[in-house]
């Protein structure tokens, strides 16, 4: 995406001047001669960069009173000032009012290029500072080697680079944001912004001043411009996390944005023209939403260009271990502490369990172990540490303890107890699969599929009984 810089100069030959380098340059530019076309612009689409002369012939007021209603009413945007003769004075003091810097003319174009590339870099360094802040530990790096998440890789390599919206649905914690930020990372837009905004936490007068922004006095007397996450988009993806909790009349007006890239700030009509790819993501089934009446039709087919669905972790649980180990990995880093290791009794239990709140789940267990589980640091952290509804998984007689009901059985039938309880605790491991179940313990396919008919754990052809 090409920035767009702003230059404000009341002097024609020049504004054609700079705009000839920058675009030479790829960069998009639009021109102002005064400070009323210099603020319109503004108000209309914030630019990337405002090139600002301080002396405007003309016009109702100077470089530094526009700088100043720039940093009021976008503090965001990066300002370089030019200086004429006799200015430079002034420059500094604008400097000192938040400019970025300032250029002498007669000014050489490299120097120039060098300013503007720099401003917008630094502009960009401060936004991502601000993002990260707020979004620490977000993560861009899908982890996962199960066949559903090499598809899902896949799927986002081949849509990123398109541009096409994409709906991206799944249960709460399967990681549909992190999908979401690898198909900006990955699309042309990746230097642009990256903005979230979940629409269910909102309440929906709120909602749509986020989306929107408003326009100066819109929240009380002296409430400044603010800009909406559509704006601050620009040039970039914002996520709609959530979005089948939008109140419908919300829904109709991004049927309208999505159409027409134009929209309205709240308390005012200037028209905001925005370049924004928007994703979406819903835990919800969009279609029975529709037939319920809570979801426009036409906003479904708008944001659901590309659909991508993120599976649920039980349907993965080949992730789990690496999953697991990735998540020890960043916690003890951040923590300052040394991972642990997982025993295989405490792996096969989180494979072996159903994780209904998905990968946040488990990332939130392995915190957890991090800090609670007992033993040394060295020592691996065994299925009984883990959280109860986890470790009871693993079936008793497997645990590092000594059985008591299997020590008052003769060996025949403790041999049938351990076996059941052995195999199921694998077959469920893995997601039932029979031959991979077999391949892991050593068996043969067919005669791991009469065993487990013999001990009564298969139930028909596939389906698994649950354990008595
Ligand atoms: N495949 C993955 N690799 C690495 N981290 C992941 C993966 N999937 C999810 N996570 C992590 O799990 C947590 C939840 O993921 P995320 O926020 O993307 O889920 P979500 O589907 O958007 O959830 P919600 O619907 O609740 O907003 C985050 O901390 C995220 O970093």
């Amino acid at each position: 995406m090409a920035h767009d810089i702003l230059i404000v100069d009341d002097e024609a030959d020049i504004r054609m001047l700079l705009s000839g380098i920058l675009e030479d340059e790829g960069y998009q530019t639009r021109e102002a001669a005064d400070s009323k076309e210099a603020l319109a612009r503004i108000r209309a689409r914030q630019p990337s960069l405002v090139i600002l002369d301080i002396w405007l012939q003309g016009s109702e007021l100077d470089g530094i009173e526009i700088l100043k209603i720039i940093r009021r009413e976008a503090p965001q945007l990066p300002v370089l000032m030019i200086s004429g003769h006799g200015t430079i004075e002034t420059a500094v003091a604008a400097i000192k009012i938040g400019a970025y810097d300032f250029i002498e003319k007669p000014f050489k174009s490299d120097r120039l290029l060098l300013l503007v590339e720099r401003a917008i870099e630094a502009a960009r360094l401060k936004r991502d500072y601000e993002e990260l802040k707020l979004r620490s530990g977000a993560d861009v790096e899908l982890v996962g080697g199960s066949s559903v998440m090499n598809h899902l890789r896949q799927a986002i390599d081949k849509v990123a680079p398109t541009g096409s919206r994409v709906l991206i649905s799944g249960p709460a914690g399967s990681g549909k944001e992190v999908a979401a930020r690898l198909l900006h990372a990955r699309s042309r837009r990746s230097k642009g912004p990256f903005v979230v905004l979940n629409c269910a936490t909102m309440r929906p007068e709120r909602l749509e001043i986020e989306l929107f922004g408003t326009e100066p006095g819109a929240e009380g007397p002296d409430s400044p411009r603010k800009i909406g996450t559509f704006e601050q988009a620009h040039g970039g993806t914002l996520v709609l996390d959530e979005v089948a909790d939008m109140p419908l009349e919300t829904q109709g007006k991004i049927v309208r944005v999505l159409q027409d890239q134009v929209f309205e700030r709240v308390g005012g009509n200037n028209r905001v023209e925005v370049d924004v790819r928007v994703v979406a993501s819903s835990n919800r089934d969009l279609p029975a939403e529709i037939l319920a009446g809570r979801f426009r039709e036409d906003l479904f087919y708008r944001l659901s260009v590309v659909p991508i669905k993120v599976p649920p972790l039980r349907e993965r649980r080949d992730d789990i271990p690496q999953l697991t180990r990735y998540f020890m990995a960043r916690s003890a880093q951040s923590a300052g502490v040394s991972a642990r290791e997982l025993g295989e009794d405490a792996m096969a239990a989180l494979q072996a369990y159903e994780w209904p709140g998905n990968v946040r789940q488990l990332k939130n267990v392995v915190d957890w172990l991090l800090i609670m589980a007992p033993g040394e640091p060295k020592d691996p952290i065994r299925a009984d540490m883990l959280p109860a509804e986890i470790g009871s998984i693993v079936p008793t007689v497997l645990k590092w303890e000594k059985g008591g009901e299997i020590m008052s059985l003769p060996l025949r039938d403790a041999r049938e107890v351990f076996e059941r309880e052995y195999l199921l605790a694998q077959v469920t491991r893995f997601g039932g699969n029979i031959s991979r179940t077999a391949a892991f313990i050593g068996m043969e396919r067919s005669a791991l599929h009469r065993k487990l008919k013999s001990l009564g754990v298969l139930n028909g052809d596939r389906g698994l009984k649950v354990a008595p």
